[in-house]
C-alpha cells in the first residue's frame, strides 16, 4: 500500500507537486495518469526517496522509503528501462544488483524466467530492443520479490505485442496481490490497463476512483439523431429542454441532457421520422480531457508546454 498526504515538490518557483493526497491498494493495478509535465515523475522519485517533498510525505507499507530495512524487498520499481551497464549481460546486470542487495544468485534466473529473458540472459543489454530492456528493467524490479511495484510510463515506444506483454504482466503481479502503480498519459492504454486511477494535472489531485467510475463521471454520454425532418425535431428536442447541437457530419444531431429512450418518444409523439437514434459513450479520453482541461488551458496560455506536446 501506498500513502501520500499533501506531497509537495518545488524546483524553484515551478511547483512540480502540489499539495498530493491519495492511496494505491494492493491487489489491483492503479493508473497515474496525467499529461506531460503533470508531476508524475516527480512523485514516484519521492515514493522511492530518490527526491526530498518540500511539504507533506509519502508512506509505503506505513514506512518511509528510507525506513525501510531491505527496500528492494519492499518496493522495486521500473523508472528508466535504458538504465544498464551497456556492455554487461543481462544476467551479470541482475547479479551485480542482487548481490549488493543481499539477494541469492537463485534469484536472478528465477526473474529472468518470470519476464521471458532466459534465452537471452547471456548477452549484452546494451544491444537490447526496447522491449526487451523493458523486461530486463521488471525483472531488476522484481528481484527482492516486492508487494509494491512502480512502474514509470513503461509501455512508451514499445509495439503492441510488446505493450500486451506489459498489460498481462502487471495484470498477473496485481493478480498475486501487489501494490502496481503504473503512470502514463496514455489514456486508451490505462483504459484497458488500470482498474483504478489516480488522475492529476498541474502536480494536482483531480480525481481518484475507479477507471469506470472515472469515465462516467467525467464523459457527457451524447445522443446522435438523424431525421429527414431535422428541423422539426430540433424544435421539439429544445422545447423538452435538451440542448441540440449540430454533428457538421451528415446534417445530424447530437442531443445532450436527454436519454435515447425519451428522444424516441418525443420523435414519435410529433410524427417526426428518425433515421438514426445512437447513444455516444464517452471515452476515456474525453474524461481526461474534460477533467484536466484547467491544466490545459494554464499550459496553452503559460506558454509553459507547447500545446502539441499535451496529450491528444
Ligand atoms: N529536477 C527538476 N528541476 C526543475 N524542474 C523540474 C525537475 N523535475 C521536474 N521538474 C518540473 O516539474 C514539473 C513536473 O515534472 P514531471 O517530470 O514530474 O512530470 P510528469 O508528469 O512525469 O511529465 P512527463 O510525462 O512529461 O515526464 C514540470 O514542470 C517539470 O519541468
Amino acid at each position: 500500500m501506498i500513502e501520500a498526504v499533501g506531497l509537495t515538490k518545488h524546483y524553484g518557483k515551478t511547483v512540480a507537486v502540489d499539495n498530493l493526497s491519495f492511496t494505491v491498494r494492493p491487489g489491483q493495478v492503479t493508473g497515474f495518469l496525467g499529461p506531460n509535465g503533470a508531476g508524475k515523475s516527480t512523485t514516484m522519485r519521492m515514493i522511492l526517496g530518490l527526491d526530498n517533498p518540500t511539504g507533506g510525505q509519502v508512506l509505503i507499507d506505513g514506512k518511509r522509503y528510507r525506513q525501510l530495512h531491505r527496500p528492494l524487498r519492499t518496493v522495486g520499481a521500473l523508472l528508466d528501462a535504458k538504465w544498464v551497464h551497456p556492455n554487461r549481460s543481462a544476467r551479470s546486470h541482475l547479479r551485480w544488483m542482487a548481490r549488493s542487495n543481499g539477494i541469492a544468485d537463485r534469484r536472478v534466473d528465477e526473474v529472468l524466467e518470470l519476464v521471458g529473458l532466459t534465452a537471452v540472459a547471456k548477452r549484452n543489454a546494451g544491444g537490447f530492443s526496447l522491449g526487451m530492456s523493458q523486461r530486463l528493467g521488471i525483472a531488476a524490479a522484481l528481484l527482492g520479490d516486492p508487494s509494491v511495484l512502480l512502474f514509470d510510463e513503461p509501455v512508451n515506444g514499445l509495439d503492441p505485442e510488446g505493450i500486451l506483454w506489459i498489460r498481462n504482466f502487471m495484470h498477473r503481479l496485481a493478480a498475486e496481490g501487489r501494490t502496481v502503480l503504473v503512470s502514463s498519459h496514455l489514456l486508451s492504454e490505462m483504459a484497458q490497463t488500470a482498474q483504478e486511477l489516480v488522475v492529476i494535472g498541474r502536480g494536482k489531485l483531480i480525481s481518484q476512483s475507479s477507471t469506470a467510475e472515472f469515465i462516467e463521471q467525467a464523459s457527457e454520454n451524447t445522443v446522435r439523431v438523424r431525421s429527414p425532418q431535422v428541423d422539426l425535431l430540433r424544435a421539439a428536442l429544445l422545447g423538452d429542454g435538451a440542448t441540440v447541437t449540430d454533428d457538421g457530419v451528415d446534417g445530424a444531431l447530437v442531443v445532450h441532457g436527454m436519454e435515447p429512450a425519451a428522444i424516441g418518444e418525443l420523435a414519435a409523439a410529433r410524427g417526426v421520422t428518425l433515421h438514426e437514434l445512437s447513444p455516444q459513450r464517452g471515452s476515456l479520453e474525453e474524461a481526461f480531457m474534460q477533467l484536466t482541461k484547467e491544466s490545459v488551458e494554464y499550459h496553452a496560455h503559460g506558454d509553459e508546454v507547447p500545446v502539441q506536446d499535451l496529450p491528444v
